[in-house]
């Protein structure tokens, strides 16, 4: 049991690392916090599951993801919203539908790159297990 919560501290380590580096790239600015309803008022009424890197960075210290593939699977969530509301051909659309396609790409890149695969299978383990 010990060595799988230190498995899993490692792993909110890790996470924290890949949030912190996405959430400062200024690409992706406007995923870092959650759509402003004052702002996007009949956002809600589109989304109905929204995301954004500082929940994703609370939900790292909640101890709610197990492995990285829970972590991208909001990744991807953040990336679906940008495309379902934003769908138009104006240039604004384009522009954050680019960059939600971007965001995914340098989020599972950086996590293939600098995840050791079985140190993932292992929390995949302890996660299926709980
Ligand atoms: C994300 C998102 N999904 O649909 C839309 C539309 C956006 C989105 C929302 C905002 N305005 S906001 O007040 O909700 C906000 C500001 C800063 C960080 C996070 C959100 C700005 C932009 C933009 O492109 O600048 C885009």
């Amino acid at each position: 049991f010990e060595t799988e919560e230190h498995t899993l501290r490692e792993l909110r380590i890790f996470l924290r690392e890949i949030c912190k580096k996405l959430a400062n790239n200024r690409l992706f600015y406007m995923f870092t916090k959650p759509v402003d309803t004052e702002e996007v008022p009949d956002y809600p009424t589109i989304i109905k599951q929204p995301m954004d890197l500082e929940t994703m960075m609370t939900k790292v210290d909640f101890h709610q993801y197990e492995c990285a593939k829970d972590f991208l699977n909001d990744i991807e969530l953040i990336v679906q919203n940008a495309l379902e509301y934003n769908p138009a051909k104006t240039s604004a659309d384009k522009q954050i539908r680019h960059r939600a396609c971007s965001l995914r790409d340098y989020a599972f890149t950086l996590i293939k790159n600098e995840m050791d695969s079985d140190f993932e299978d292992k929390c995949q383990d302890i996660s299926k297990k709980r």
